[in-house]
């Protein structure tokens, strides 16, 4: 369970109120100011209008008080409205910051810190969290400033109108605290294990919707309801159980307010007969009384919204204090207009500490070459690209490109030179033009159109409902596996990197997209260096260099013809695919 209040926190949410202080002063000065004053005034004028007006029987005076009074309340509620008007303004303005900052932060985090964490959890984040600190900002902390101050006004009233009878009643508040004290914190315990639960729902909801096709295509709907329904149902008896011991606090508050106001009229009574005390005081007292506990009664409330947001913003500083793995040093050259001569030069690398996942691996590739690489699955086809991108550095060994060793330039300027078209090829929603134009994103429409025509996609996409405008979803669902690949394609000739990354899509296409797909490589990977994981062997018999992969270590390099004639894992596997292929087929 987490701990209590923590003021270093505190003070780091507060740094988000900073810009806004200019616009936060006057609000809370006008409602510290003339909300307390008109709220701690018309007791007093109450216990006036009766112990001089009623006692001396002058209506006049009497309807200068009522009129006063009047005028006081509709103060109170002018004041009101404009706090709430723009304290809501200012709160969402800072949620908006909160979140902008959360996102750019997590937009430039390194591969490794994706790697620790479910999307669910990332976005339970952004959002859940950003949300549970609302209250806190939009009413929170300007109502706890002002509820003090009345606190604080109500005390040195009571005292000072009568110090005895204040003093009884003032005693009854540490008593409040005791009973309560132990109530509190099961209350905050509950709400955090609410909390808890309900990031779990979020997170497993995340996940089951990115991965509704595996669940409907394995048939496991029920065994996933079932799931959730568990979740859902613990997740409602802790709430239910934070509800109940939350609404148990009001009545001791309530409870402790009737025994001051017992002991008001009790003791007041004493005063009264003793002459200490006039009757229009006591009701006074007793108006004053009704007004403390209203913010006592808040701040305890408050108290257990500040914890929530606490938990909250701890989790959040969390993230925002996660620095990208694969940072840029002190002062990064510019990588100037690369050849793409690219030289991997003992490379180590691990994922995990303790499993190398490439070990010692040296690689050249000449400006211009297609190296092919090629092993069983987990032999370090994709860890070597990773580095390329420097998606993580090596634990040993340097890359360099060009002779610039990657570690030393912007990433930028790096991965602005060096594209990468994908397996999985994401597409965002949005039109196909737009999906094309993330490749370089001050291409013209023209530029666009030539470079779809170039990698064979215009054909698909003139065919499309609206052409280059048509709206496609969220991961390009409504198109086919190789449409999306000329997408990519289309996306990365765009970019016109000089050094290009191609993971190889491995499901099967039909033939003539298959064509479509090999005439575009052509295409894309004139005058580049491409590196590809190549999966297919008409895409392998072509490279320049074709590099075996076997549990990191590189087993065997050169053409395919050489690789051929050695006969060792490269003719395994291409004697294997010719037998599966001619089994399947
Ligand atoms: N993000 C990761 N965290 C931990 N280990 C990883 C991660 N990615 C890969 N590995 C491990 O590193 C090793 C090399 O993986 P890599 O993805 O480079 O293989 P690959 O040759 O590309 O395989 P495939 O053909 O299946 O894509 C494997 O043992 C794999 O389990």
């Amino acid at each position: 369970m987490e701990k209590s209040f923590d003021w270093g926190q505190l003070k780091r949410m507060g740094a988000y109120l900073k810009p806004y202080r200019r616009q936060l002063l006057p609000i809370i000065l006008v409602t510290m100011i003339l909300g307390t004053l008109s709220k701690l005034a018309i007791p007093y004028l109450i216990s006036l209008a009766i112990d001089i007006a009623i006692f001396n029987k002058d209506g006049n005076l009497l309807v200068i008080y009522a009129s006063t009074m009047l005028g006081l309340y509709i103060l109170q509620w002018l004041v009101n409205n404009y706090r709430i008007r723009y304290i809501n303004v200012i709160g969402q303005k800072v949620l908006y910051d909160l979140r902008y900052a959360l996102f750019s932060h997590i937009q430039n985090l390194s591969f490794r810190f994706f790697d620790k964490r479910p999307a669910g959890s990332v976005l339970v984040r952004i959002t859940n969290d950003v949300n549970s600190l609302q209250d806190l900002f939009t009413n929170g902390v300007v109502n706890l400033m002002i509820d003090c101050v009345q606190l604080l006004g109500i005390v040195i009233i009571l005292l000072s109108l009568n110090f005895k009878l204040g003093l009884a009643i003032i005693v009854t508040v540490p008593l409040m605290f005791i009973v309560s004290g132990s109530l509190r914190k099961r209350i905050r315990w509950a709400w955090q294990d609410v909390r808890m639960k309900q990031s779990r729902i979020n997170s497993h909801l995340a996940e089951s919707i990115q991965g509704i096709r595996v669940t409907q295509a394995f048939t496991q709907e029920k065994e996933n309801i079932k799931y959730f329904d568990d979740m859902n149902s613990v997740n409602k008896k802790s709430w239910d159980k934070a509800s109940a011991l939350n609404q148990s606090f009001g009545p001791i508050i309530e409870l402790t307010a009737a025994i001051g106001t017992c002991i008001l009229f009790w003791y007041g009574a004493h005063l009264i007969e003793s002459q200490e005390l006039k009757i229009g005081m006591l009701v006074a007292f007793a108006n004053y009384i009704g007004n403390f506990w209203e913010p006592i009664n808040r701040l305890g409330q408050m108290y257990n919204q500040m914890l929530v947001a606490m938990a909250s913003s701890e989790r959040i500083f969390e993230f925002l204090d996660e620095k990208p793995t694969v940072g840029e040093k002190e002062k990064p050259e510019t990588l100037p207009l690369i050849e793409g001569n690219v030289r991997f030069d003992n490379i180590v690398f691990e994922y995990e500490k303790g499993r190398p996942a490439l070990k010692g691996i040296s690689l050249e590739a000449k400006a211009g070459e297609s190296i092919a690489l090629v092993g069983h699955t987990g032999s370090g086809k994709s860890t070597i690209i990773n580095l390329l991108c420097r998606f993580y550095d090596p634990v040993e060994g340097r890359v360099l490109i060009d002779g610039h060793d990657i570690r030393d330039v912007t990433l930028q300027s790096l991965r602005s030179q060096v594209g990468i078209v994908l397996q999985d090829t994401f597409i965002f929603s949005g039109s196909v033009r737009d999906n094309i134009r993330f490749g370089r994103l001050d291409a013209t429409d023209e530029e666009i159109e030539a470079a779809a025509k170039a990698v064979h996609a215009h054909d698909f996409i003139s065919q499309l409902p609206f052409g280059y405008d048509t709206q496609v979803e969220e991961r390009g669902n409504m198109l086919s596996m190789g449409q999306r690949q000329l997408l990519s394609f289309a996306r990365a000739l765009l970019a016109n990197p000089r050094v290009l990354i191609l993971d190889e899509a491995t499901a099967s296409i039909d033939t003539e997209t298959e064509l479509k797909i090999q005439e575009a490589l052509k295409t894309l990977l004139i005058g580049r260096t491409s590196f590809m994981i190549a999966h297919r062997l008409s895409t392998i018999r072509n490279a320049d260099k074709i590099v075996v992969l076997d549990h990191g270590n590189i087993m065997e390099e050169g053409t395919h013809e050489e690789l051929m004639k050695q006969g060792g894992i490269y003719f395994g596997l291409v004697e294997a695919q010719y037998k599966f292929l001619s089994e399947a087929g």
